[in-house]
């Protein structure tokens, strides 16, 4: 049964209500009804459309967001270290989550980040497992390129580590842009080698991803594509859309700990609620709303929830906190105007052309364009010295960090994220800075390509932000927004490295082979830059990162998988402390940031899940 009115939706008894049809949501909810005997239900926000050309079409990638009817288009509180700026947050809504609108790319982290999950206090959740679900969630295709092909672009051609079952399909671009194989060869000369085992957990150098395109159509495989979509007319799996979740029903058990009984939503204005859960409710809202929900049910830091009015039912201080993500700059270059960017489009000849291509897969519309990625290790980014130099500054402003924290557990957490964290600066094999290759010039307001010219937007981002955000409710109205507060910058170490960062992408414009294609750069404004010493060079690019940094939409960390007492919200069960059968299955679980994108990771959390779920008595 697929889409059903509320009417049906709370006349069901079912065994699993899931909150949330997003990425883990929808992921989990397949897994489960593929039990005829098990029932599942979904509550989801958003709307039910996931088939429109702005979602099926990898060159229409982006222009969803801060489109209100599939993004929350969440503001940032004013960020006080980013010039008090609000910075805006995008999320996912509707059937699918952010799958609707994130920008396609396949990437997995790195071994040790993984494996760290286990190593503080998470049995069972390491890489060798995790591997196992991310395979299970794809299938990967080949790509067809020749040997010479695929060395000119860095794509990886062992696919053991890949899935071949899954219902996401992964595969290569369409197309292949000399711009894309120039930034290969100048990362090259820079000295970050080709790297062809981004699949088997080591991602340091310069590949080409796969893309969550299915290339039979050339279009987007989404959450709600592939794990809904075929499972539709499963009797035992039922949608509720258009119902925005704004408590969980706990009732006390007689050894005090809570059991979730269903959950109340509005829809339209109107609450209703659906309760007789006989198993598991599951948090699946995402990393911003889960902990909002876990707030308005009564569980989080009890002086907050007091502060609206809401009674403490489960202490609980670290649901909220630990917000991560990675923040990242632009830069803009133009390039030669041989080059076929998505400018081009704006030449009504040419969109229609492309137009056409595109009815039988080929053109522009095709591959996203945002097509290579170069992940960079501390040492590559500076020098050895510059590393040492870095940590040592980095652990004075930790320590200020953790000074300021008067929760013990979530000092504890901290200190061991950090202790890790720490480790991995000075780990040749991890990543901290990612730099990403768009063939074209990304949107900003206050820029208007000159028509007839080309040009390339490069993403700086910071991978491993040693700056600690939150997420808790503004007000007891469950539908009015959480406050948002990455705090970029909060600790004073994510700025220095990020200029490094920022500065080895400037390099690759001006270095060969890519400075011949080069005609200047377009923000950073080249005036600006003019005549600068060093120091003054460096103050400029803070500044400039301050005015516009914004995130690459990657927040962890609300509802850490940690110990209780170190600050944890779920147990490696995924069940929320002081409750029965009440979990959270999305990325808010992640207690550490990850150098990678994370839509592989969100799939990979919903088939653990449900692993986990199918071994509960
Ligand atoms: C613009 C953008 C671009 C991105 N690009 C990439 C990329 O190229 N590659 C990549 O790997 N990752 C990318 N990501 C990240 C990735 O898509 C997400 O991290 C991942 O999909 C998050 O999965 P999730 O299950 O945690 O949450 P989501 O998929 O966001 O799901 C949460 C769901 O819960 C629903 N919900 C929230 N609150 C309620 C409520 N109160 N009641 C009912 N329902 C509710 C939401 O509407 C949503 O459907 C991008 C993300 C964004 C936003």
């Amino acid at each position: 049964m697929p889409i059903v009115t509320a009417a049906q939706f709370i006349s069901t008894k079912f065994d699993y209500i899931i909150v949330g049809g997003g990425t883990s949501g929808l992921t989990l909810a397949a897994r489960l009804s593929e039990d005829p005997k098990v029932n599942v239900g979904v509550v989801e926000a958003g709307g039910d459309v996931f088939h429109t050309p702005q979602i099926d079409i990898p060159g229409m990638m982006g222009s969803l967001i801060a489109d209100p009817t599939y993004d929350w288009c969440f503001p940032s509180v004013p960020q006080t270290h980013s010039h008090n700026r609000v910075v805006l947050q995008p999320r996912g809504k509707g059937l699918g989550g952010s799958t609707l609108i994130n920008l396609m790319a396949m990437l997995r982290p790195c071994k040790d980040e993984f494996d760290v999950l286990e190593e503080i206090g998470n049995k069972g959740w390491n890489w060798e497992s995790l591997l196992a679900c991310m395979k299970k969630s794809e299938t990967a295709i080949p790509s067809n390129l020749s040997p010479e092909v695929s060395q000119e672009f860095a794509v990886p051609s062992d696919y053991v580590p890949h899935g071949t079952q899954g219902p996401i399909i992964k595969s290569f671009p369409f197309r292949w842009s000399k711009l894309h194989s120039l930034v290969v060869d100048t990362a090259v000369a820079l000295g970050l080698p080709r790297t062809f085992k981004t699949g088997s957990g080591s991602t340091v150098g310069v590949s080409s991803s796969f893309k969550s395109v299915n290339p039979k159509t050339a279009t987007r495989c989404s959450s709600a594509s592939s794990y809904y979509e075929p499972n539709a007319s499963r009797p035992n799996l039922l949608v509720l859309t258009h119902a925005h979740v704004t408590k969980v029903i706990l009732q006390a058990e007689n050894d005090g700990s809570q059991r979730a009984v269903g959950v109340e939503f509005s829809i339209g204005g109107t609450r209703s609620s659906v309760i007789g859960v006989k198993k598991e409710v599951v948090l699946s809202a995402g990393t911003f709303q889960t902990p909002q929900i876990l707030e308005l049910s009564g569980i989080g830091n009890p002086d907050l929830l007091a502060k609206h009015g809401i009674a403490s039912v489960i202490n609980l201080p670290g649901v909220g906190e630990n917000l991560q993500d990675h923040i990242s700059i632009q830069s803009i270059a133009e390039v030669d105007s041989s080059h076929e960017t998505l400018e081009v489009l704006a030449d009504p000849e040419q969109l229609k052309l492309h137009t056409e291509l595109y009815k039988t897969q080929e053109g522009l519309f095709t591959t996203s364009a945002a097509v290579g990625f170069l992940f960079a290790s501390a040492e590559q980014i500076g020098s050895k010295d510059k590393v040492s130099q870095w940590q040592a500054q980095a652990d004075v402003h930790s320590a200020k960090a953790m000074a300021a924290i008067s929760d013990p557990t979530l000092k504890e957490g901290l200190k061991k994220q950090y202790d890790i964290q720490k480790r991995w600066f000075s780990d040749v094999e991890q990543p901290q800075a990612e730099i990403i290759l768009a063939t074209a010039q990304w949107p900003n307001p206050d820029l208007i390509p000159t028509p007839g010219k080309r040009y390339v937007t490069m993403f700086t981002a910071l991978l491993h932000p040693l700056s600690r955000g939150s997420v808790h409710i503004s007000s007891s109205d469950p539908i009015a927004h959480p406050a948002i507060d990455p705090n970029y910058f909060g600790h004073e170490a994510d700025l220095d490295l990020f200029v490094e960062s920022l500065e080895l992408t400037l390099k690759i414009y001006e270095t060969p082979p890519f400075a011949e294609t080069y005609r200047g750069l377009v923000i950073p404004r080249p005036e600006a830059l003019e005549g600068l010493s060093k120091e003054e060079r460096r103050n400029y690019l803070k500044s400039y990162i301050k005015d516009r940094c914004s995130p690459i939409w990657h927040p962890v960390g609300t509802a850490s998988m940690l110990p209780r007492e170190q600050g944890g919200v779920v147990d490696s069960k995924l069940k929320v402390y002081g409750t029965t059968n009440l979990r959270v299955v999305d990325l808010s679980i992640l207690p550490l940031e990850l150098s990678t994108h994370l839509q592989t990771t969100a799939y990979a959390v919903g088939e653990k899940a449900a692993e986990i779920f199918k071994t509960l008595v």
